[in-house]
């Protein structure tokens, strides 16, 4: 009973950002993502008999605390699923992301276990069931188990049966570029599951958010399919923007940028001013995305990596969703 499966980080160009089931981890908006194929994980699962407790190993170590204690329970829905509560798995997973810098790791990283211990067990799941079964492991990792760009619907069921992720454009419908911004600082930031919890209970701008997203959604569905980079770039700009004020407004206030994710923002936007077209989104860290055309591939890297505080730029590709080695 062994199996392994690689999964694609995915970058949010219409943010997941408050859940309305924390258990179940439902989101109160829809959002939409482009897998990426510089950042993965491949996860080999193996359930045996002869285990009396998971162990799962990260990069060849032996985990254990917060990080084991959410993989072993979200094995324990995976046992739930198959009918077997008594076997327990060997987990051996390798994230070719820099993990530290929050590249959404857990998103590869939960795509890649529920794939592989899923197949491992011998459940039988639908690219939806798989794609749930991902959400309750962490939300944004079930986008992964589709390439190119993919919307998680929200659902509006209690028990989330309508709450998985659907495939919007194929990884060649467009060949566009994202360069990973890492900073040199890496001070612990708040997680996003505790920063949204804290937007969500206690922001005023919270309601605001919520309410622009199926405005947002409907228009940068249409710029892809159009293949429009600039109302593309735009909206998601815009929309990571709105999302970090949420956070500003939140009791204490908080917020993810260092003087470095300012530097960077304001590098992208002096590059539109002079004609080269890119735009910026951040998640739940200090760290910047930036979306370009392939032709701008020069200039932009240039621009980036010259900025004091960068520590490293790395370009990746639409990528592909959930496979099996
Ligand atoms: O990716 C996005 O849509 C936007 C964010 O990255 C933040 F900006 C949210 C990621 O949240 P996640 O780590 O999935 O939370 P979990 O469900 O509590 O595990």
């Amino acid at each position: 009973m062994k199996a392994t499966a690689k999964a694609h980080t995915n970058i949010a160009l219409i943010k997941y950002w408050g859940k309305r089931d924390e258990s179940l981890i439902l989101p109160m908006n829809n959002s939409l993502s482009l897998t990426l194929d510089g950042f993965y994980t491949t996860t080999t699962a193996e359930f045996r008999e002869d285990l009396t407790a998971d162990r799962f190993h990260l990069n060849d170590r032996l985990v254990d605390g917060t990080e084991y204690q959410r993989v072993t329970a979200f094995l324990d829905r995976i046992r739930r699923a198959a009918g077997r509560p008594d076997v327990f798995a060997d987990i051996h997973s390798t994230n070719h992301v820099p993990t530290a810098a929050g590249f959404a790791s857990s998103a590869s990283g939960f795509a890649a276990l529920a794939a592989a211990a899923a197949k491992a067990i011998g459940l039988q799941v639908t690219d939806p069931e798989l794609s749930m079964l991902t959400r309750q492991g962490s939300g944004s990792a079930c986008r992964s188990i589709y390439g190119g760009f993919v919307e998680w619907e929200k659902g509006t069921k209690a028990d989330g049966s309508d709450s998985y992720a659907v495939p919007i454009a194929p990884k060649d419908h467009w060949d566009l570029r994202v360069a990973a911004v890492v900073l040199s600082s890496s001070e612990k930031k708040i997680l996003s599951r505790e920063g949204m919890k804290r937007t969500v209970e206690t922001s005023p701008f919270y309601p605001a958010w919520v309410d622009n997203i199926p405005d947002d959604l409907a228009a940068i569905k249409q710029g892809i399919s159009q293949k429009d980079f600039e109302k593309v770039g735009e909206i998601a700009e815009a929309n990571c923007l709105r999302m970090h004020a949420t956070t500003l407004a939140a009791s204490p206030p908080f917020s993810y940028w260092h003087s470095t994710t300012m530097a960077i923002m304001q590098a992208v936007q002096d590059l539109r001013v002079s004609g080269v077209p890119a735009f910026f989104t951040i998640d739940a860290g200090p760290n910047v995305k930036v979306l370009y055309l392939p032709e701008q591939e020069k200039i932009i890297r240039n621009t980036l990596q010259e900025i004091p505080g960068v520590h490293d730029v790395t370009v990746s590709r639409p990528g592909e969703g959930v496979s099996y080695i």
